[in-house]
């Protein structure tokens, strides 16, 4: 944060500070997942944000597209040298996935980093799919920087469909090298972050053939460019896949091979092998760890829709505070729209649900480290559990962080449209999140196959994994008695997920019975799957969220507590009343219930209120970091505006020239 001089901050956002009754620091440490947590990331903004200061001209938006990614580039290499020579020796490799890195990142970059994809995918699927040997050889160049790689999976013809990709890789033992080819236009690798222009590496994931037969996908190492001349090596067809919504110096790439011959190394050994005479070694014992990668950005990307939604939150509440619009009660001044309950109701449940996924994201984080360690040992019972953990949880996220983002931006009106707010960007940024590294829907039915089964397993009196032992309760079928206590309320939603489940599976039982395949009869439930899988997420969600907020302030000062458990709540109501429809289904929830629900909610948004600019300074963002007129730390929204209204091009010089050559013309009726 850059807190300046008190003098400079606006009035507004200064009593609204001195309102705040709790401890900001104590939440910060909670949301950072602990004091050392916190300090950690101080530090690492400490060295990074120095640089970072200075290092646009011009405002990025300002450039055009060429000049945008060029620009980018130059950054990344800043950044990358401060990664290597500074922030890795605060917290070794751990810096990699740490919060520090993120959010200086964003420093940085207002859109993305062409590296990021680097150091988001390239380095983990070396972690997680080389052998130790290959590690040793691939690992140090890539963290050195000596080589800069991408992930290319998805093609222009099958993202989704994993199975269905086209590119091949045949080996061939006379010579111990696999030839990668692109058989069809569909098979041209599509969207990989990084391959455009500047990757001179790239994983490719593609359809193993020896012996003559097909051993399905997998991933190989593959060098595209030359490494000094960074040409693309014959045989390899690489360049931008157009301009995108967002992305835009991401450097998203298509690829091409022509018959194109890589080593048998370079096939990423961990999990299969092809030995020299062209046998097929199967090693993992499970059929995806294959796709491992996915999973692990699947759970930091959780942390990652409640970082970019905690940015929002914060600019919109600042923003809210300084805003002043209306009249109300006559003769009164105009009042801070931050007291128009429809404006809580818009933000407050951004500022909780940042919460709710942060510390869900935390406890996923935990749980993919256990796996992780047992998988080491051998054991990879609990990954069916991880994958629709991850599944369901990457989905809701993403997808409730783009909605409030955007909510956000609309709390915030007019000014919210201009791109020095910064939300426009970071709507079209966390927007893609809902689709890449596995869409919405298609993640949402990858959980639901788990709960269908473990209802099935329910009925059959089996004992259940954690995260879905509440069905077993559910398996009765009678309607939960509704209570408006927080637990009564997290056992409605788990009853509403139940009775969703259940539904589902009976929809495919009665199917099948009449003659409908097993298929056929999953298709036609396809639409309440979803639903249901998405009643297990929330319900799971309210749980994780509650359980931790109790876990991290039972050593808090209670003004903390209060606080926090005041938003705990409030999502859970604001959930409640937004599914209504289903409580009445699964619950005895009446009239005069719903009633007092609403109430409850209204009094949770007065009694938020006072703290709201408070819960937002708790998330400590730096000026630098949020890169917004309407979110700085002092609240000089007016004057931000203007001073970035002035950097435009188009005020560097009074009349343009199109006037002379078109409008002057136009008007004498000589165009
Ligand atoms: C200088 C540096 C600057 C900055 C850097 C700083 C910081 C950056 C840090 C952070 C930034 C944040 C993020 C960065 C990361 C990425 C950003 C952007 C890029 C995105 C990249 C991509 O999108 S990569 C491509 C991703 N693609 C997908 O996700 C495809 C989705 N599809 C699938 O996963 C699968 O096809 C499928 C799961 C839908 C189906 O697979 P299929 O093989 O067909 O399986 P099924 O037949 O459906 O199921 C069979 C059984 O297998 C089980 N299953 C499926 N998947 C898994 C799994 N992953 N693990 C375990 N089990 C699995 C499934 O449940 C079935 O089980 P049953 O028991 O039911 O049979
Ligand atoms: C910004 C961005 C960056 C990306 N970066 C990378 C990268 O670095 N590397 C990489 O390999 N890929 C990357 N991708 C690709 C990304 O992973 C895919 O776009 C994503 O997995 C979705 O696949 P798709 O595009 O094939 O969508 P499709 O699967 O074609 O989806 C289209 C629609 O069909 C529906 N649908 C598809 N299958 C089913 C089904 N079985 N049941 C019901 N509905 C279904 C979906 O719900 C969706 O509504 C990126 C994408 C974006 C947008």
């Amino acid at each position: 944060m850059t807190k300046g001089t008190q003098a400079d901050v606006n009035p507004d956002l200064k009593k609204e500070r001195l309102k705040c009754n709790f401890n900001i620091q104590e939440v910060t440490f909670i949301i950072d997942g602990g004091k050392d947590k916190t300090l950690q990331r101080k530090k690492i903004e400490d060295v990074a944000l120095n640089i970072a200061a200075s290092i646009d001209e011009v405002p990025e938006e300002c450039l055009n597209l060429k000049e945008r990614y060029d620009n980018a580039v130059r950054k990344s290499c800043v950044y990358s040298n401060i990664v290597k020579n500074e922030l890795l020796e605060i917290t070794g490799l751990e810096a990699l996935g740490s919060p520090g890195l993120r959010r200086t990142a964003d420093a940085f970059f207002k859109d993305v980093s062409p590296f990021m994809l680097h150091l988001g995918m390239f380095v983990p699927t070396i972690i997680g799919q080389c052998t130790p040997e290959q590690q040793a050889h691939w690992l140090p160049k890539a963290l050195e920087m000596q080589i800069i790689g991408a992930y290319a999976q998805t093609e222009l013809g099958h993202g989704t469909f994993i199975r269905g990709l086209e590119t091949t890789a045949t080996y061939d033992p006379a010579t111990e090298e696999f030839v990668l080819h692109s058989p069809t236009l569909t098979s041209t690798k599509w969207w990989a972050g990084g391959l455009g222009n500047t990757a001179n590496h790239c994983i490719v994931v593609a359809q193993l053939y020896t012996k003559g037969q097909c051993h399905g996908t997998h991933p190989f190492i593959v060098p595209i460019r030359d490494l000094d001349t960074h040409e693309p090596f014959p045989g390899v067809k690489v360049g931008d896949v157009g301009i995108r919504m967002g992305f835009n110096t991401a450097d998203n790439g298509f690829l091409r091979f022509n018959q194109y011959r890589i080593p048998r190394e370079n096939m990423m050994m961990k999990n299969a092998k092809v030995m020299k005479d062209g046998t097929y070694v199967k090693v993992a014992r499970h059929e995806k760890l294959t796709y491992g990668t996915m999973v692990f950005v699947r759970v930091t990307l959780v942390m990652e829709a409640a970082f970019n939604l905690a940015k929002a939150a914060t600019i919109a509440v600042r923003y809210s505070a300084v805003r002043r619009q209306s009249q109300p009660k006559p003769g009164e001044p105009e009042p801070q729209i931050l007291d128009y309950p429809t404006q809580q109701h818009k933000l407050f449940i951004c500022i909780a649900t940042a919460h709710a996924l942060q510390l869900t994201g935390l406890w996923l984080w935990r749980t993919f480290e256990a796996v992780l360690a047992d998988m080491r040992k051998g054991d990879t019972d609990s990954l069916p559990e991880l994958h629709a953990l991850s599944s369901c949880l990457k989905a809701v996220s993403t997808s409730d962080s783009a909605a409030l983002i955007e909510q956000c931006r609309f709390a915030c009106g007019g000014h919210g449209y201009m791109l020095s707010s910064n939300l426009p960007l970071l709507y079209s940024f966390v927007t893609a999140t809902r689709t890449y590294e596995g869409d919405y829907t298609v993640l949402l039915l990858q959980t639901a196959r788990f709960l269908v089964k473990a209802w099935e397993q329910a009925e059959s009196g089996k004992v259940l994994t954690p995260t879905v032992a509440y069905l077993a309760c559910a398996a009765a079928k009678e309607k939960v008695v509704w209570s408006d206590s927080v637990d009564g309320m997290i056992r409605s939603f788990q009853a509403v997920a139940a009775g969703k489940i259940a539904a589902c599976a009976e929809n495919i039982k009665r199917l099948t019975k009449t003659g409908t395949s097993l298929e056929d009869a999953w298709q036609l439930s396809t639409v309440r799957l979803v639903a249901a899988s998405e009643a297990h997420c929330r319900a799971m969600i309210c749980q994780a969220y509650w359980h931790e907020v109790t876990r991290l302030t039972a050593s808090c000062s209670a003004s903390v507590k209060i606080v926090m458990e005041q938003l705990a709540t409030l999502y859970l109501v604001y959930w409640a009343l937004e599914t209504t429809g289903d409580l009445l289904r699964y619950s005895t929830i009446c009239e005069s219930e719903l009633n007092k629900l609403q109430l409850k909610y209204e009094e949770l948004l007065a009694l938020i209120r006072p703290n709201a600019v408070g819960l937002v300074d708790a998330f400590d963002f730096r000026d630098e970091i949020l890169h917004s007129t309407l979110g700085a730390y002092d609240g000089r929204v007016y004057e931000r505006l203007m001073e970035e209204a002035l950097k435009s091009p188009l005020n560097e010089t009074s009349v343009q020239s199109s006037f002379h050559k078109y409008i002057r013309p136009l008007a004498k009726g000589k165009l």
